[in-house]
């Protein structure tokens, strides 16, 4: 009797939590729904990115969200389902990839933690600081250096080496979007230049053309908002993946990322990042914005109180190259929910 009693008891209080959690939930994703309303307009102050002829193709209105907490909470809203190719967000994979190959040090050896204040694909700072490395992983000249360090001997092993760091964190298979790759490798002048002047100053560690194949794959590299998001959820718990309850990466690694996606996730734009939404990011030319929100000890009332992952995806960019709508949507969820982490 007692024991029915006490089994009575928990049924009642699991029901309760779980309506709890359902209500939280719905209340939260009301909210996303109302703001990607409010912000979808923002996208008229920007241009899908036209210099990879192939992701001018994207229709410049769509803007989604998806937020990821570590108990599986997950709330969405708009365009959440729309694919895109991850372009500079996967920067910060080869960046853990190659770290967990060769250690930090020795690819730090290889390239800098230094922000620049200029363009993602700039040059000017490769020829001044001779025989410098690259500032940063996170600018072009310091990803394609980084993607040269990825393990493997060839093109396809480098590639996997990325793609199976990617696959991890997400959970699921990914495919390459063979239109947005072939429209870059066509296009690539300048990344093909960086590269040049990476192999004649040592910081190459492969092949310049294969070095440049495995950045121009692992930028084409299709996802979704949700993706995104669970990667993000998985630096926000410094490597570890609450959900699956597994440790991928150390604690060191995903602090320097962190750091790097501070300081020069949202290029020359990170300043400004910083300072209205507050939270480790990276953003690609495709639009998406990838955020890794900490656990905030301040209050347990705030939504994804335990920290977050989240996803934005909203092809018109900035002359910066940030989705204009999801770096809007942001700084309004930031201030509202207290994301901040300083
Ligand atoms: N900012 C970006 O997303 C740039 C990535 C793009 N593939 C390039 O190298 O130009």
């Amino acid at each position: 009797m007692f024991n029915h009693l006490k089994k009575l008891k928990s049924t009642v209080k699991r029901k309760m939590v779980s309506q709890v959690a359902q209500q939280t939930r719905t209340i939260e994703t009301d909210c996303l729904e109302q703001w990607i309303e409010q912000y979808r307009g923002e996208s008229s102050r920007g241009k899908c990115a036209a210099y990879i002829p192939a992701l001018k193709e994207a229709d410049p209105t769509q803007l989604g969200i998806c937020v990821v907490g570590p108990d599986g909470q997950i709330s969405r809203a708009g365009n959440y389902d729309a694919l895109f190719t991850l372009q500079s967000i996967s920067k910060v994979i080869s960046f853990l990839a190659a770290c967990t190959h060769h250690g930090i040090a020795s690819v730090l050896e290889q390239v800098d933690v230094e922000p620049t204040g200029d363009a993602f694909d700039s040059m000017v700072r490769l020829e001044m600081h001779k025989p410098g490395r690259p500032f940063n992983p996170m600018i072009n000249a310091g990803a394609i250096t980084v993607s040269s360090l990825l393990k493997g001997n060839s093109t396809q092993e480098k590639f996997l080496s990325f793609q199976q760091m990617v696959e991890r964190m997400t959970g699921r298979k990914h495919q390459i979007n063979e239109d947005v790759y072939r429209s870059e490798w066509q296009t690539a002048n300048r990344n093909r230049s960086l590269a040049y002047y990476l192999a004649a100053t040592g910081f190459l560690a492969c092949p310049v053309e294969d070095a440049l194949d495995v950045y121009i794959r692992q930028c084409s590299l299709e996802v979704t908002a949700e993706d995104i998001a669970k990667i993000g959820l998985i630096l926000a718990h410094d490597g570890y993946d609450p959900i699956r309850k597994e440790q991928l990466f150390g604690k060191e690694l995903a602090r320097v990322t962190k750091a790097l996606m501070v300081t020069c996730g949202m290029y020359n734009a990170s300043g400004n990042f910083a300072a209205f939404v507050g939270v480790p990011a990276k953003s690609g030319v495709s639009g998406g914005i990838m955020a890794a929100v900490p656990p905030r000890g301040r209050s347990g009332e705030l939504p994804f109180a335990c920290g977050c992952g989240i996803g934005v995806y909203g092809p018109a960019i900035d002359q910066y190259g940030n989705s204009v709508a999801g770096v809007a949507l942001l700084k309004h969820m930031a201030s509202t929910w207290d994301l901040t982490i300083y």
